[in-house]
């Protein structure tokens, strides 16, 4: 199981400072829609010059256009890229095809998805590297979380990696852990903590047992 560090409300600067603090304890770390918005895909490229040891995720939540928009994200240095459940099938074998050229990976974010087991079949037969259940911080605030989410699409996904995301902290990371997911993806729950490196390395500790 791995653990991801989601960067959303961040500069470069501030970027850098956070995965410096916390680098020996993530495996991924995710340059969020909010940072791409406002430092474009020089972030992604700030980052992986930076730490170059680490993969980055550039969560670009895709829509549309995936082989175009998945090429400028790898060329900026991601191995990782997010494409929306909700877009075309055509949007996400484009992504797909497109990643494969270079050997970088697609997470199928199924934000929004109101049929999760239905999609996540579909996605995964897409030949997709990761599908992750999301609770965005628009459902966060309304108090929902993904977890139940996550034992309904491992029950339908036979080829790729699952994921989960959306306010996980180190108290609930047990029962995240429980249902047996290869990626956990964390943000507020380490960048909000008063000690980032103590959080970060907690949550390591909890995620390599498992
Ligand atoms: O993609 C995102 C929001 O759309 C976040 O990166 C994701 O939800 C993880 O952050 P947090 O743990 O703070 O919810």
């Amino acid at each position: 199981m791995k653990l991801q560090l989601a960067l959303d409300l961040v500069d470069i600067a501030g970027a850098k400072a956070i995965v410096a603090e916390v680098a020996e304890f993530i495996d991924i770390v995710e340059i969020g829609t909010p940072v791409v918005i406002n430092e474009g895909l020089h972030a992604v490229k700030a980052i992986k010059d930076a730490f170059p040891a680490l993969t980055v995720l550039a969560d670009l939540k895709i829509m549309d256009a995936g082989g175009y928009e998945v090429m400028k994200a790898v060329e900026a240095g991601a191995g990782i890229v997010t494409v929306l459940g909700v877009s075309d099938d055509s949007t996400i074998r484009g992504a797909v095809e497109e990643a494969k050229k270079t050997g970088a990976e697609i997470l199928v974010d199924l934000i929004n998805v109101k049929d999760l087991k239905a999609r996540a079949a579909e996605v995964d037969a897409l030949g997709v590297d990761y599908i992750c259940v999301h609770s965005g911080y628009d459902h966060q605030a309304e108090g929902k979380n993904s977890f139940e989410d996550l034992r309904a699409i491992k029950s339908v996904v036979t080829k790729a990696k699952t994921a989960i995301a959306g306010g996980i902290k180190l108290s609930t990371l047990p029962e995240v852990i429980a249902a047996n997911p290869d990626l956990v993806i964390v943000g507020g729950g380490i960048t909000g903590e008063a000690d980032q490196k103590a959080a970060a390395a907690e949550m390591k500790r909890l995620v390599s047992q498992a």
